[in-house]
Order: C-alpha cells, then structure tokens, then sequence
C-alpha cells in the first residue's frame, strides 16, 4: 500500500469531470416527489439528472434560484406554467410509435418535436431511433436490443405507456444507459373492468349468443350460462389489477382466493382474500383469473401440468399477457373438457394467426388487447407517460423508473442532499488511486441513528458507484448504467450500515466510501486499516468532507479540492492561498486537520477555479508541504 513521503508529481485526473454543482445554504424541504421534482420555483432545490441536455449525464441537486436566474442560458424553462424549451436550444425529438392520448401529445408537444409514426417496422423503427431523445410505446412495439444499438447512445429513455414492459429489452436499455419508464396506474381500473366484463360475458355465454343471434338464430337453450355468486375465483397475482378484480368479484358475492408470491397477506385479508399457493389456487377453483407479469417465472406457467391441477370445468380469464399460458395446452384443455371456457384479452403473438385454434375456439371469449382501453384509461396513461418523459428528458428521477433506483417521494426528498454527497465522495474516492491499480472492490458504510431497515440506501449505492465509475470509463455513465458497469469492470460494491447515537431526524450521519487492495496517489488517504477511506456528511443542506484517511477535516464539497499533507506550522494557509490568489483562484474553503499539534496536519481547501499547473507546481514547492493532489468534483 502507497503511503510515499515524498512529495509526488502532480497528476491531474485524467478525466475531464462534469461540475454539476450550484451553491445553496438551504437544506431541502420534505415535499412531494411531484413538487419536489417539477416546481422548481417554489421549492429550494430539485433533484435532477442534469444530462446537461442532451447529453444526460450526471444526476445533481440544483439551486431553484439559480436555476430561474440562468433562464435565459438554460434549455428548459417555465412559461405560463409549462414545460418548454427555449427557442435557440435544439428540441428533443420524441417519437411516439402507438396511439397515444391527446392530452398527453400536447404535452409532449409542449416541450419537444413530437412525432407520431404508428405502425412501423422493426427496420424503420431502427432507423428513425438514430435521431430520437425519447421513445413512447404502448405494447405493440417491440423495443428490441437492435433499436437500443441503433440508437447510438442518442435516446435517453423510454416510455411505456401502460404496465406491461415485457415488450421492452430491459438489459440491453440499462447496459445503453436509457432510462425506461411506465404508467402504471392510469390503466389499472380499466383493466380489472375488463377482466370482469369477460368473467360475467363468458359466464353467460354473451359473445357467442349475440354471434348466434345476428346469424339469424335463437337459440336459448344452448347458451344455458353458469352463475358467479357463491363460486371461487382464484386470483393469481394480487397486485393492483388483481387486487381490484378481488374487490369486484366480492361484490359480485364470489368467494376469493389468490396466489401471488410477493404480495402480503394483510393486504389481500383487508378485503376478505386468502392467500393460497398455486396448486391450492388453482385446483379449488372455478374460475382462474390471471393477472401476474410476463416474466421468465411466469412463463407458460399455465402448462398441462397445471392444467391436470385445476377443477373439472374451470374457467380462465387472461387480461394479464399471453404469454403466461402455454396456448396449445389450453387448447387441449378445453378439448378434453378439462377447461370449460376461455375468456381471453391477451396472447402469445399479437395479433395472433387468423388460424388460430384458440381464437376460433367456440369456448373462447376473445377480445384483442382491449384491457387498457377505455377513453379515461388512455387520456391517464397519455399523461402520465408524457409527464415521465418529460420529466426524464429534463433529467429529473423518475418516480416510475423501471431500470433505476425508483425511491419513494418522502425517501427522495429526504435523501437529496445525501445523495450528491455520495456521488462526490465516489468521485474523489476514484480520484485518490493511483493509476494503473486496478479496483476491485469498494465499501460504503452509511452511519445512521436509524434502523438499518428504515435506511433505503438504493439511491445512495447508485450514485457512489456513479461517482466511482464515470471518471474511470469512457462510455457514457448515468444512475440506470453504473451499476451494470461496475460489475463488468469486476468492481464489487459492498454496503454496511452501522447504527450510532445522533439524530434520527438525520436519515444519515455520515457515508464513509473505502476502497481496497489499491495504491493512493495521497498517502495520507490511506487509513490505518491499509484502505483509500473518506468519509462525509451533510451540515446544512451541503455535503462536506469530513474525514480524510486517519485526518479529520470539514471542506464543503463544492468546486474543486485541493488536499495537501504538510508539517504542521504557523504560516501554510498564508502561503498556499497566495499562490492561488497569484493565480485569481477563489478560495471557498480552508481546512486543516492534523493528528498531533506541529506533527502532520492534512489542509483541504476548496477552490472555485482549477488552478493552473504553474500555481500547483508552485504549491508542491512550498517547503513544510509534503504532498498534495488536486481533485475534481
Ligand atoms: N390487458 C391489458 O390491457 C392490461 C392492462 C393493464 C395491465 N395488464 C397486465 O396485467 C398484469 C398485472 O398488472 P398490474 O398493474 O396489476 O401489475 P402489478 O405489478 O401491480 O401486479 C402484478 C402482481 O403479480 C405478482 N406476481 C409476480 N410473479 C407472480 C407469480 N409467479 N405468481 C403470482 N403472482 C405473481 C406480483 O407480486 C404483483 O403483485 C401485467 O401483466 C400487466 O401487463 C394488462
Ligand atoms: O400492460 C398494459 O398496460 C396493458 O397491457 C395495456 O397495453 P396497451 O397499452 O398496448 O393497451
């Protein structure tokens, strides 16, 4: 382990730093994610990815005032309370691939150049991406790894409108370092109406007999239907859809069991749901309604093995995807008489071949992917896709990120100011290595008066490894991609929490980031325990550096930094500030730790310029200075 005593060359890092930060003394209100993230004119701060746009890059906490102040300077501003874009900057260019609501087009019109193209193929989709910032998709467009390639690292993100984002190749967005975002809530009556409207019309045998009918017939005594009250519906996945089908089902005086294994038992006991495994779901019940996601879990879960499980003469609604349900073990199903009917709104291909034996199935109820649509689902998904989009590309988090850190509002607005400590604190971090030594592992310890359970560090992890990542690669880096990075580069990240005696108002004390197993460019970084430690805090709203290796010091993480180990003398604030001075480098903060009176004192001091190499040369040269390096945040 590098702890050299000799002064060392100054290395400048050697890659060039974004400086997101803005200078406020105000600490952030607890708000809503909503204000909190949008109104940046009445609340202190907004956390925001500031991608700089377009180019998205890092995520920062900046000052409201400020952020009104350069207006003029910035892309995005507020006019007569919307979103817009200033006229000289480049709007970014949204292209919205499915039918997509009015209300929400007119706010994405608001804020970019909005184009809608429907219908398109795989190939023109590809090439059309090459010059989007944003996509909007519903189901019907499949975002494939070759559209994220095509992209060329140009489009930022993603949005789905509605739930289901199994159309979207989530590993290969995050490894592209897009940001997928969804609507899910918007849709979520409309599509527990549906699963409903199948149940009660294929009970009865609705479709068939009006098809009966306008074929001139009258047949009342084949479509003799099956009564729902007293009956057991098995919901299978009790999640928002799910949960809302149970409520109207007990309406409807069924008796309700489900199956879902991550939902809590408490809640689905609160309307009068058991929570059931799957065999006992599906094999007491006599109608099975699906409402889980498409997953590699749920895959064709509903196969001939379970189909030998389920009560003779069940009945089946998919408002889920069909994908869950192996379609030709169904068709056996209902042909040896195993399922009775079939109520289905989804399917494995979409649409599905004209043959198809499922579709033409005469116990089948089909209807082609309607779930989501009624007029009030679609204007809400329109929106609140257009909101998340916009939001995105304004670079603030995303309240329904699907491949980042997705942190409830209160946790967010409590978190901010920590979570731009974090980023500095990986950024320095990386900075105090030597080159050449390769890192393969990292510590960060949160030290918290809380619960370690009360503690959602999510965020925090993210934005540590961001700060460690973006100065070592030369891809692009942003929350959605760090930590898939990191992992490709063999950097572990481990976390710890460790409970002290200060405020619990404070989520956290402090965070310490330790890097192992590598040599440090400033020995004095190094703590006893052979480690690159440093260790930060918030005080008033502003990170600050607080402990430097085995040195405590208190600099405010803003600008640029300066740490220098020196005998301990009268004199060496004098000296350095000086130099700088010489230099019209501004001076924010000065800091001086040292382990014992006239032994060794490490100063840290805060600089709102970068010094030139001369003034730091010089600053090498002073005599009591024993080493020094110059960090960017
Ligand atoms: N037909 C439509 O137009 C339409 C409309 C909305 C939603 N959907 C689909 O409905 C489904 C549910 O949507 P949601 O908004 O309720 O989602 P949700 O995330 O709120 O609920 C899904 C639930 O499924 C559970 N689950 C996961 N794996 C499971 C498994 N193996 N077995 C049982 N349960 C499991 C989850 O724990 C969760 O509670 C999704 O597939 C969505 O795409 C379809
Ligand atoms: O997952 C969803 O939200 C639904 O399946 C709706 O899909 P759609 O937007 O294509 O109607």
């Amino acid at each position: 382990m590098a702890s050299s005593t000799t002064k060392p060359i100054f290395t400048p890092p050697s890659t060039t730093l974004t400086s997101s930060s803005s200078s406020s003394s105000q600490p952030p209100t607890r708000s809503s994610l909503l204000s909190f993230l949008r109104n940046t004119a009445s609340t202190p701060i907004s956390l925001k990815l500031s991608h700089s746009h377009p180019s998205f890059r890092s995520l920062s906490i900046r000052n409201a005032t400020k952020t009104i102040e350069s207006a003029e300077t910035s892309p995005v501003s507020k006019v007569g309370g919307k979103d817009t874009i200033n006229s000289q900057e480049t709007k970014p260019t949204i292209l919205v691939s499915e039918k997509l609501g009015e209300a929400g087009l007119e706010l994405l019109r608001n804020f970019g150049d909005v184009d809608c193209s429907y219908d398109l193929s795989q190939e023109d989709l590809c090439k059309k991406i090459a010059s989007c910032d944003a996509l909007i998709v519903r189901s019907g467009t499949k975002v494939t790894r070759q559209v994220f390639e095509a992209a060329k690292g140009k489009l930022k993100v993603v949005g789905r409108a509605g739930v289901g984002i199994d159309n979207v190749d989530l590993q290969a967005a995050t490894e592209f370092g897009c940001l997928v975002v969804n609507a899910p809530t918007a849709n979520t009556v409309a599509a527990a109406e549906h699963g409903i409207a199948l149940l009660a019309s294929m009970a009865r045998n609705v479709a068939q007999a009006d098809a009966s009918m306008k074929a001139g017939q009258w047949q009342r005594n084949k479509y003799v239907g099956v009564s729902l009250v007293g009956k057991t519906l098995a919901v299978m996945g009790f999640g928002k859809v799910g949960s809302e089908v149970a409520r109207r089902a007990k309406g409807l005086g069924m008796e309700v069991v489900t199956h879902d294994p991550y939902a809590p038992a408490d809640r689905a006991r609160a309307i009068g749901v058991e929570v059931v495994s799957f065999d006992q779901a599906i094999s007491t019940a006599d109608f099975i309604s699906l409402h889980m996601p498409l997953t590699p879990a749920t895959k064709k879960v509903f196969n001939d093995d379970s189909f030998a499980k389920v009560k003779k003469g069940v009945r089946i609604i998919n408002v889920a995807r069909g994908g869950v349900i192996d379609e030709e073990a169904l068709v056996r199903a209902l042909d040896s008489g195993k399922v009775a009917q079939a109520a289905l709104d989804v399917f494995t291909e979409e649409p599905p071949p004209k043959d198809s034996k499922l579709v033409q199935h005469e116990r089948v109820t089909v209807t082609p992917h309607l779930g989501a649509s009624t007029k009030e689902a679609q204007e809400g998904v329109a929106i609140e896709i257009a909101e998340a989009v916009v939001g995105a590309l304004k670079g603030e988090l995303a309240a329904t990120a699907v491949n980042a850190p997705m942190v409830p509002a209160e946790v967010l607005s409590e978190l901010a100011p920590y979570v731009v400590l974090a980023e500095r604190l990986g950024r320095l971090a990386v900075q105090l290595v030597a080159g050449g030594s390769g890192m393969k592992s990292a510590k960060v310890v949160y030290k918290s008066a809380r619960d370690p359970d009360d503690l959602d560090t999510r965020l925090l992890r993210a934005m540590i490894t961001k700060g460690i990542i973006e100065p070592i690669s030369d891809s692009f880096i942003n929350l959605v991609n760090a930590d898939f990075t990191a992992k490709k580069k063999g950097l572990r990240i481990s976390e710890e929490r460790v409970v002290v005696d200060a405020s619990p108002e404070l989520p956290v004390f402090s965070i310490q980031v330790q890097l192992s197993n590598v040599d440090s460019k400033f020995g004095s970084a190094v703590s006893g325990g052979g480690d690159i430690s440093i260790e930060g805090k918030v005080k008033n709203g502003i990170p600050h550096l607080t402990q430097v290796g085995s040195f405590s010091v208190d600099v405010s993480l803003e600008g640029n930094l300066i740490l220098c180990r020196q005998v301990d003398q009268p004199g060496m604030i004098g000296q350095v500030g000086n130099i700088l001075g010489e230099q019209n480098v501004n001076v924010s903060f000065m800091s001086v730790g040292r382990t014992a009176r006239r032994r060794n004192a490490i100063m840290a001091i805060g600089v709102d310029e970068e010094p030139n190499l001369e003034s730091l040369k010089k600053i090498g040269e002073v005599p009591a200075i024993e080493e020094f390096v110059f960090l960017k945040l």
